[in-house]
């Protein structure tokens, strides 16, 4: 667990340049995958996390919470509000440097309560590369851009290929990611 106090990224890294192919500053993102608990459209009370690139390497997201979402009464609980943040992250390291990549640590600090009905405002910022390892941080504001902060994370996210999600998940994984054969290797680093 990092310390207050600690430095972030924890250790020496490159910046984070967006890849030359990322979505443009303004753009809006898609769902990365229907059955997606975060952003999927199929997920009736997933969290259907809404995102778009921002300027700098930055993805803001958000994310609504609603009855399906508390911990306490009226409350969101803090786990599903880690998993908006693991979306709001992965979302930032996959769509801005388009490497396949997984959350290998996250680390969330609760600030004030979020109580269902209100929206997070989510700005998710690349902070440095280090080989396979990508840095990355995000703030939640309450029902708006510039609320009062509820939520920060960190979180450390590793570039894995492609064969991480046919060997360990689904062997049609790509195609239900929407990458077809065709485009992979012009769109996608496959070997990191
Ligand atoms: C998932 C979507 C991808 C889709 C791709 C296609 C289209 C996507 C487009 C856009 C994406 C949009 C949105 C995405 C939204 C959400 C994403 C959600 C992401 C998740 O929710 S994903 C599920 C949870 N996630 C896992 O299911 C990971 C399980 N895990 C493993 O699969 C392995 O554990 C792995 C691969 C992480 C590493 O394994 P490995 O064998 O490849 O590499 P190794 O162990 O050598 O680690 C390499 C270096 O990372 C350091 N390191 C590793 N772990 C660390 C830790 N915990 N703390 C500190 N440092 C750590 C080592 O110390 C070493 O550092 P060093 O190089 O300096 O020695």
């Amino acid at each position: 667990m990092t310390k207050p106090g600690q430095s972030w990224p924890p250790t020496d890294t490159e910046p984070a340049v967006p890849h030359e192919d990322a979505p443009a500053p303004g753009s809006k993102l898609g769902v990365h995958y229907s059955h997606c608990f975060g952003c999927g459209d199929e997920v009736e009370a997933g969290l259907h996390i809404q995102s778009s690139v921002a300027e700098g390497p930055v993805v803001v997201s958000q994310f609504t919470v609603t009855e399906a979402h508390q911990g306490a009464p009226g409350l969101a609980h803090g786990g599903l509000l880690a998993c908006a943040f693991d979306e709001a992250l992965g979302s930032a390291v996959g769509n801005l440097l388009r490497k396949p990549s997984v959350t290998a640590k996250l680390e969330t600090d609760f600030v004030r309560p979020v109580p269902v009905g209100s929206t997070l405002h989510i700005a998710a910022e690349l902070d440095g590369v280090s080989g396979r390892k990508i840095y990355v941080s995000a703030d939640g504001r309450l029902d708006a851009a510039d609320g009062p902060v509820a939520v920060r994370a960190r979180a450390l996210f590793v570039t894995v290929g492609f064969e991480h999600f046919t060997t360990h998940g689904d062997k049609d994984a790509l195609h239900k990611f929407g990458v077809s054969d065709k485009e992979r290797p012009k769109d996608w680093d496959i070997n990191p």
